[in-house]
């Protein structure tokens, strides 16, 4: 990468203030936001609340030539600076020069919302693998594929990666051969320009309910909402969930860069939705549905037919819906949808067990009020006549409003709850649980405190006769408790359903 390409990038973008480069003819041979994975002839990019000049000499002591910051160091050090008024989206802009920009080899679809975006990420991995195998990437909150094999695919540290990181993957992707991304895209990808300067071909969004709020996260709902918003404004082509809370708002915003045929829309039963979902029917391991054509852009015409998923739950049949109309746009056929919904399973989401004599058990990752409403919910108005038992905590040093959020909703639809530890960081568990138990109404559901997570799910899973709902909720398939700033090794609620049921004798 030459310094005047990147100079002249920013300058395009009005970031660029200042360099004290001899010439702006010098070649970087690499580019790196962290100090210690800085290497030879190296750009360093100074950002972060917490960087300290230190990171810099560092840098430079492992082959930074120059710096690209919001600060000139040149009063401190002799290595000359790029100067920049936002580092965070100049980062961006850098990573995609340095990599060639990857982006313009991929159909590139995103997808944001506060729940449903792992679930229809997977959806549409799978309906698009089946259309083109092995051309599809993947950057979801549980894992990257870049290409094919054990050695391409990789857990994920953040929903949506830092810039550079992002860019990165994105051109091991294109290496690799793929020619699809699908991604989520969170909220503080906008809030820190994580995804500045990109356009996706599909942007999708799925829903909205306050979360995310706090230090660290959104100043407020309206930050909020704007941030999720922002994935419109960027795409050709926009899907939006016409079931969501602020429809109005987000379709409005929408209009404002997408003209109306590049707009649709999906909804449970709605006649004004581009497709509706119908005839739902659930059962405790599956759903199928139907969906109704109501737009007549010949795109979608094939779209009506009948979908099984293999995910329970009626919210992913909104999840669904959502992956079809993206990969409709994406060219795939209906052939491609039914394959794809019936053959994908959600690591640690609606994941589940039937036991002989202890009910089904379920493994899910709801772990705020909307997720913990939508699963209670579907499991209680579907099958009535089944007790609900819920294990579940709430993380601590962030979501307070979240204790009060699940009392609300164990009071609407459960009948037992275990309250136990969630990653409770610098907290208390036990007061954690305490603040969830004043707000249960003791006359709808009976509630146990049991400060440990593996006694918790024995508890819940023993207790439980065979027509039971055991829901083990939050953390999917982590394998770590965060406690005091550490992630405790833990062996997941999957293992430890399984050894109580072992321990049962009592394997589905
Ligand atoms: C608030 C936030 O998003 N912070 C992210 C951000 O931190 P930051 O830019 O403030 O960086 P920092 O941690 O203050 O460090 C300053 C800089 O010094 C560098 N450094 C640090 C140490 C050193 O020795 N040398 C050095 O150069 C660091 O690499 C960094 O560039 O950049 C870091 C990587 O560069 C991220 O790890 C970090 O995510 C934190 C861990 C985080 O938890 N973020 C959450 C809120 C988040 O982003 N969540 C979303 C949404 C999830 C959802 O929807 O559920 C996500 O996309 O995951
Ligand atoms: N469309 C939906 N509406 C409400 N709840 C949902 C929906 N889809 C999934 N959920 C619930 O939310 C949980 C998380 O789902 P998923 O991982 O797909 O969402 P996400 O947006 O990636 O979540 P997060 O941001 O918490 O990682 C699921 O385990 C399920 O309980």
């Amino acid at each position: 990468m030459k310094a005047f390409q990147l100079i002249a990038l920013l300058q395009e973008h009005d970031l660029y203030q200042s360099n004290s480069l001899k010439s702006d003819d010098v070649s970087f041979e690499s580019l790196a936001y962290d100090s210690r994975n800085v290497s030879e002839n190296g750009l360093f990019i100074c950002k972060g609340k917490n960087f300290s000049v230190d990171y810099l000499k560092q840098a430079i002591a492992n082959g930074a030539t120059s710096y690209l910051a919001e600060t000139d160091y040149s009063d401190v050090f002799s290595v000359p600076g790029i100067i920049v008024n936002d580092v965070r989206k100049a980062m961006s802009l850098a990573a995609q020069l340095f990599f060639g920009f990857p982006q313009n080899d991929l159909f590139l679809i995103g997808y944001t919302g506060t729940k449903g975006k792992t679930t229809s990420t997977y959806f549409t991995h799978n309906i698009l693998e089946h259309a083109h195998p092995g051309e599809v990437a993947m950057f979801s909150t549980i894992d990257r594929i870049v290409g094919q094999g054990a050695k391409n695919q990789f857990k994920a540290h953040l929903t949506t990666a830092e810039s550079f990181d992002l860019f990165k993957e994105m051109r091991e992707a294109v290496d690799n051969g793929a020619k699809y991304l699908v991604m989520e895209v969170a909220s503080q990808a906008y809030l820190l320009d994580r995804v500045y300067g990109l356009q996706f071909d599909v942007g999708i969004f799925l829903d909205i309910t306050p979360d995310h709020i706090g230090i660290n996260e959104h100043p407020n709902f309206a930050n909020y909402l704007f941030c999720k918003q922002q994935l419109l404004l960027n795409s050709r082509n926009v899907v939006i969930n016409a079931d969501t809370d602020h429809f109005d708002e987000v379709l409005a915003a929408a209009q404002v860069s997408t003209a109306p045929d590049h707009i649709f829309t999906y909804g449970m039963n709605s006649d004004s939705a581009s497709v509706s979902i119908t005839d739902n029917q659930a059962s405790l391991t599956a759903s199928t549905f139907n969906l109704v054509v109501n737009s007549d852009n010949p795109m979608l015409a094939s779209l009506a037919q009948t979908y099984n998923v293999s995910v329970p739950g009626d919210f992913n049949q909104s999840n669904a819906s959502a992956a079809i109309l993206a990969t409709a746009i994406a060219g795939a056929s209906a052939d491609d949808m039914q394959y794809g919904l019936a053959n994908t399973k959600v690591p640690g989401r609606m994941q589940f067990t039937r036991t002989k004599n202890h009910g089904t058990i379920y493994v899910d990752y709801a772990h705020d009020w909307g997720s913990m409403n939508a699963l209670l919910g579907f499991l209680s108005t579907q099958f009535p006549d089944q007790r609900v038992i819920a294990v579940l905590g709430s993380t601590g040093d962030k979501g307070e409003d979240r204790r009060e959020g699940f009392a609300r909703a164990l009071n609407d639809f459960a009948d037992v709850a275990y309250l136990t530890a969630d990653d409770p960081g610098h907290e208390d568990p036990i007061k954690i649980a305490e603040e969830i138990d004043s707000h249960i109404d003791h006359s709808k559901v009976d509630t146990t405190i049991v400060p440990k997570r593996e006694d918790a799910i024995r508890q819940a899973i023993t207790g439980a006769s065979n027509t039971d709902l055991v829901v083990l909720a939050g953390k999917g398939e982590d394998k770590y408790q965060k406690v005091n700033g550490v992630d405790t090794p833990y062996p997941s609620d999957p293992v430890v359903a399984a050894n109580v049921l072992e321990s049962l004798a009592d394997e589905a």
